[in-house]
């Protein structure tokens, strides 16, 4: 059936989900299946697997300290010291009997028998009698000082990282001395970028009916940090026959566009979906901005999964607001979170009261100071400015929010929300 483009749009908004439902259906899209990764090439990712001590961590009692490691009290002539000492924590050491002292390394195994490590520092070395002796009134004579106990960080079995976890490089490095080769993680989704728009320039200033290009140069980085791995950055004429090619050649997980996203004639995304086949899931979300944003499945092919398309509106904070409240919950979710509804959102303080939208859910971007959220000066649809200096977008209901009163907020990835926020 053909409709006027006022007809069309008239279906779109009747068409619109609320931001939540259009949250949830991105969160409902399935993971990508898990992989079997060396533990570096696993960095970045969610973990489909518990991460447990696969022995006791330390594995020995260990020397903490450079120094020596002693046995019994100190004899009236001190310690007897024996040769071959530990120049490296790999040096395994003789059992040492009542009056003998031998050297460690911070990390050597301590030899049997040890009582207490002495630090260097606080030994008196008798080199001629080769004797040791500890200067007076060190604590280090204690029994068990400065030895790192075998199991003292885990016994074996012990969970270290739980299952959704991401693997962050603290977190790759605790599965590291876990004793991990491998892991199972839920591979990084990958993305490819399309920007449409004749008027579109990507450097110098731009004259009468041109526009700077706000989205290419940046996405991939924020894509980035925002948990997906992205491959390619293309460009489309506003062609939907060509664009429909394109969705077609995608290899991805995702493919995000920026632009066209409208009922004009010139707003080649809906047309090129329709000429690949795509089955739209979500349409447009009843949100300012960023309400035209389009989520659909490219038809199957012989890619495990079907690559999801997300359209992005043009207008530079329109396409970047619907980026962080509809874009992130999905690359959450194709990345295996167990929650990609609740993990980046925040709770503060309304330091003023926030407007609402004219009609349906605002997504302001807002600074946060010790006093609550205040909005971004120069935060209309076609702005950047109000963005870049942002730390979230609040998500401001129908009603608006009262000052003082809580208010959802997304956290702009890249943007450093403030630690002591909320
Ligand atoms: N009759 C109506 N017109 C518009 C409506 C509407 O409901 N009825 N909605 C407006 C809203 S809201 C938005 S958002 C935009 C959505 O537009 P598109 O996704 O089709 O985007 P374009 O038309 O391609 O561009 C809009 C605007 O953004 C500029 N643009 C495009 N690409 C880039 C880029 N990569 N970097 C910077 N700026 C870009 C483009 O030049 C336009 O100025 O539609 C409204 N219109
Ligand atoms: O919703 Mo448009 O997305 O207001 O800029």
């Amino acid at each position: 059936m053909l409709r006027t483009v006022h007809e069309q749009a008239a279906v779109s908004r009747a068409e619109a989900l609320t931001l939540e439902q259009a949250r949830s259906i991105a969160a409902a899209q399935p993971a990508r299946p898990p992989q079997q990764l060396p533990l570096e090439q696993a960095i970045g990712c969610l973990l489909a697997q518990a991460v447990t001590a696969q022995q006791p961590i330390p594995h020995s009692d260990t020397s903490a300290m450079d120094g020596w490691a002693v046995c019994g009290e100190q004899p009236e002539e001190g310690w007897q010291m024996l040769p071959g000492g530990a120049t490296s924590p790999a040096d395994l050491l003789p059992a040492l009997g009542p009056g003998q002292a031998i050297e460690v390394v911070t990390g050597t195994p301590v030899p049997q028998g040890t009582d207490s490590v002495l630090r260097s520092e606080h030994a008196v070395i008798h080199y001629k009698a080769q004797r040791l002796r500890a200067v007076p009134g060190t604590g280090d004579l204690q029994p068990g000082r400065h030895i790192r106990p075998r199991g003292a960080e885990a016994a074996q079995g012990d969970q270290l990282l739980a299952k959704g976890q991401r693997l962050t490089p603290l977190r790759g490095a605790a599965a590291a001395v876990a004793g991990c080769d491998t892991l199972a993680v839920h591979p990084t989704p990958t993305v490819r970028i399309i920007a449409t728009g004749t008027e579109v320039i990507t450097a110098g200033l731009p004259g009468p009916g041109q526009v700077r290009d706000s989205f290419s140069m940046t996405l991939p980085a924020l894509l980035t940090a925002m948990g997906a791995a992205p491959q390619t950055v293309s460009r489309n004429q506003d062609d939907p026959t060509a664009l429909a090619a394109a969705f077609t050649a995608v290899d991805t997980d995702l493919l995000v566009t920026v632009g066209g996203t409208a009922h004009s004639a010139a707003d080649p995304v809906r047309p090129a979906l329709a000429e690949a086949g795509a089955e739209t899931l979500i349409s447009s979300v009843d949100m300012r901005p960023g309400h035209p944003v389009t989520l659909a499945r490219l038809p199957p092919r012989a890619l495990p999964h079907n690559t999801l398309v997300l359209a992005l509106p043009g207008n530079p904070l329109a396409g970047y607001a619907a980026l962080i409240a509809v874009g992130q919950v999905l690359i959450d979710a194709l990345a295996g979170a167990v929650d990609p509804l609740g993990m980046r959102q925040q709770y503060l303080r309304a330091a003023q009261d926030l407007e609402p939208a004219r009609r349906g859910t605002r997504l302001l971007p807002v600074t946060v100071d010790p006093g609550g959220v205040r909005p971004s000066a120069h935060h209309s649809p076609h702005m950047m400015r109000g963005l870049a200096q942002a730390a979230a977008l609040a998500v401001v209901p129908s009603g608006g929010v009262p000052a003082g009163a809580q208010v959802r907020c997304l956290p702009l990835p890249t943007q450093e929300l403030p630690l002591w926020a909320g």
